[in-house]
């Protein structure tokens, strides 16, 4: 790694900058569509979308691998089309799909994708140990990666990532298909990380929680733009109040009810979602009685009442008009 690029990166307050960005496939999928963005250098980013965002599309193309049809992407303060070289050197980039061989162990992983970089030697062997025990995989290194578990091959292929020390990192759904427990040991591991390396962190998810738990800031992307953008903890507050969840026996009741209760001076917000109505108000200890005796008379059967603070669920609700958890089937094993 050339120290001249490592120095320039770290001094750089803004890691990655994404200006109008344009780009359409065949003559009518525009999968971005103007989308601007900044990423501040050592935080951690979340990029929300639902399926078909175009959020692996912009991924692409800051990490080099497409050209957009417009638009500009600097990283590192350096443009992405005339500096691909040294910017494939400051990244590092986990897919979706793994890079890991299961045929090979931990650590012939790590040696392998070491070498493509252009390591040798003790220089090597340091950093594969010590990758290996930073991600809990030292006692399992000499195993194929075969018999490593979901969450131990994810860990690999970060580990792989890394191994010529990027400054920015991007992770594309890492976590997509690992049971909750696995997820958190991740997650806790990724933000070691980023705080102990000063590592700039993209990381695509379509887990709210993960965006919320991990990221510094997160922007939410639908039809290849960014919808809003902010650090997950104002957004919520700027929904101040409570979310009334109203969980349905009939959805065909729904037409009724936005009208029914629209009125009451205490909502400041109906949503409708699935077999739910989502309420929300400043004043949830009045409304709820008010609300359930209204809807009782209309002969609307209630199956549950919940009352939470708002969580970034609600922001994506807000903005889109639709939940992302529970319209694009998470995967849990
Ligand atoms: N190589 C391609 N050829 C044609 N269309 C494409 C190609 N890649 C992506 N698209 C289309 O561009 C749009 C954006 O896709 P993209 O994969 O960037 O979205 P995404 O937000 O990453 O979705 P997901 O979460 O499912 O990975 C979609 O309509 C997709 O079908």
């Amino acid at each position: 790694m050339n120290n001249v690029h490592q120095t320039k990166c770290a001094k750089e307050p803004v890691a990655i900058k994404v200006e109008n960005l344009v780009k359409t496939y065949g003559n009518d999928v525009k999968a971005l569509d103007g989308l601007t963005f900044s990423v501040k250098a050592g935080a951690i980013f979340g990029f929300l979308g639902p399926n078909g965002a175009g959020k692996s599309t912009a991924v692409h193309i800051m990490t080099t691998l497409v050209n957009p049809d417009h638009g500009k992407v600097t990283i590192a303060g350096m443009d992405i089309i005339s500096n691909q070289a040294v910017i494939r050197q400051t990244i590092g980039c986990v897919a979706q799909k793994s890079g890991v061989d299961l045929l090979s162990t931990g650590r012939e992983n790590l040696t392998l994708q070491g070498q493509l970089y252009g390591l040798r030697g003790s220089q090597l062997r340091t950093r594969v140990s010590d990758l290996l025990e930073r991600f809990h995989l030292t006692k399992v290194a000499k195993r194929p990666a075969n018999t490593y578990s979901g969450g131990m091959q994810r860990k690999l292929d970060i580990a792989m990532g890394l191994i010529h020390r990027p400054r920015i990192l991007f992770l594309d759904e890492p976590t997509t298909g690992l049971d909750p427990e696995s997820r958190t040991a991740l997650w806790e591991s990724i933000r070691e990380l980023a705080k102990e390396e000063g590592l700039t962190v993209l990381i695509t998810t379509h887990y709210l929680e993960e965006a919320d738990q991990l990221a510094d800031e997160v922007a939410i992307i639908d039809h290849g733009k960014i919808i809003i953008k902010g650090n997950p903890e104002k957004l919520k507050e700027e929904l101040h109040g409570d979310i009334l969840q109203l969980e349905l026996s009939e959805t065909n009741s729904f037409e009724n009810i936005e009208h029914i209760i629209s009125d009451l001076p205490e909502i400041q917000e109906i949503m409708i979602e699935n077999d739910s109505v989502y309420i929300r108000t400043d004043s949830s200890a009045k409304i709820v009685a008010v609300v359930l005796g209204i809807l009782e008379k209309a002969g609307v059967n209630i199956k549950s009442t919940t009352i939470s603070r708002p969580t970034l669920d609600d922001v994506y609700m807000k903005y889109t008009g639709k939940t992302l958890s529970k319209s694009e089937g998470e995967v849990d094993s």
